[in-house]
């Protein structure tokens, strides 16, 4: 496969970003740290040996989009954080992504679970294949965070969806461009596991990784506030019920489609109305935001799920991967965040959002600048 992804930019025929081109001159200026590959701890050079990028997913790009104003914005966005993110150039990542119903049923549900071998299903056409799993890798870190007391489940085949698919190919080029642990949270399926269970897992997620000495990535997809009509097993009718209760890894093209377009209406009606789905919820998005960035991940432990899904909708548990993302980051140390990014898109059905961090030899910053409008990246 070749490493370039589809969009942004190509799909959409935009011109090359120079590196950069989210930040301004006096922001690169105020944040120097953010875009080397280097940062200072004590009186040398460090060589950053791990680095974050969290961002929301939507199937519903290129099938109901916003105003090109907007796509570009995005576009501009996630090309700047894969250019950050080529510059670090990783050895190996570790994708916390949800799944919907495509890979994880009913049968067997795991809050958490890792892929020694992974194959993306192409939903919504993203793009479909074998990520690159380091087999043995995968094998160990699932021994050590078990050893770390956290239980997690391993599967040697497993199914993903638009959740793993989209940053692999929007961040990285492709699903087998780099060597990738994927890392399954449920986040669609009740009864799903905690905030406090999520940091749980990144920190020994964070804590193996930090044990190989590589120059490693941790990716989270997902969020934020949002509610697109994901099947659910408690209202479901019998032939549903047999789907999500193991019948649905291979959905018959018609089932497959007719789901497919199930989502692309509910986003037209969202547009028009946004009652027509739980609303989002930008107040609390970027408040969540600003506390992952503050390093006080403790805060959210207490939050129940219930709460949640009524403050932000039944699917802004997908966030838990954000949430073990910043877990295993802070296993490095304090760190810093950089390029925030957040908008509200309802052709999307998402609290759209991105995000970066990496480890830093001072307290992070407890402060984050205001969030003027929704419009702007941005970049501390
Ligand atoms: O798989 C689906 O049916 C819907 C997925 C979806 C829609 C909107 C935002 C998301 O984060 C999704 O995963
Ligand atoms: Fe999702």
């Amino acid at each position: 496969m070749a490493c370039t992804p589809r969009w942004p930019s190509a799909r959409h025929g935009l011109p090359p970003r120079r590196a950069d081109s989210s930040v301004s001159p006096v922001q690169s200026a105020r944040h120097p740290l953010a875009q080397r590959v280097g940062h200072f701890c004590g009186k040398v050079i460090c060589t950053v040996t791990a680095y974050l990028h969290c961002l929301s997913h939507t199937p519903l790009l290129g099938h109901v989009d916003p105003e090109p104003a907007i796509l570009a914005e995005v576009d501009g966005v996630i090309a700047a954080a894969r250019e950050r993110i080529a510059a670090f150039d990783p050895e190996l990542v570790f994708l916390f992504s949800p799944d919907h119903y495509n890979g994880f049923f009913y049968d067997i549900m795991p809050p958490f679970c890792i892929g020694t071998q992974a194959h993306a299903i192409g939903d919504f056409g993203t793009a479909a294949g074998d990520l690159s799993v380091p087999q043995e890798l995968a094998e160990d870190c699932v021994a050590a965070v078990l050893a770390d007391d956290v239980d997690v489940a391993i599967s040697y085949t497993m199914q993903v969806d638009h959740g793993f698919a989209q940053p692999l190919e929007f961040l990285l080029g492709g699903l087998d461009c780099k060597p990738v642990i994927p890392v399954f949270i449920n986040g669609v399926a009740v009864p799903m596991p905690s905030f406090r269970r999520a940091r749980r897992l990144g920190e020994a997620v964070g804590r193996y990784a930090r044990s190989l000495d590589k120059r490693v990535l941790f990716l989270a997809s997902g969020g934020l506030s949002h509610q697109p009509p994901v099947p659910e097993l408690a209202n479901a009718n019998a032939h549903l019920r047999e789907r999500l209760t193991g019948g649905g890894y291979h959905l018959p093209p018609d089932e497959r489609e007719a789901r497919t377009q199930r989502v692309i209406h509910a986003a037209h009606r969202f547009v028009q109305d946004q009652n027509s789905l739980h609303p989002l919820n930008p107040q609390w998005d970027q408040g969540f935001m600003a506390t992952l960035a503050s390093g006080r991940l403790e805060e959210l432990d207490g939050l129940a799920n219930a709460e949640l899904s009524a403050l932000a909708g039944k699917s802004t548990h997908e966030v838990k991967t954000w949430m073990a993302a910043f877990a295993a980051l802070s296993v490095y140390g304090n760190y810093q965040t950089s390029h925030h990014y957040y908008r509200p898109i309802p052709e999307w059905i998402a609290g759209y959002a991105s995000m970066s961090g990496q480890p830093l030899d001072v307290p992070p910053q407890t402060a984050w600048p205001s969030y003027p409008s929704p419009t702007q990246e941005t970049p501390r």
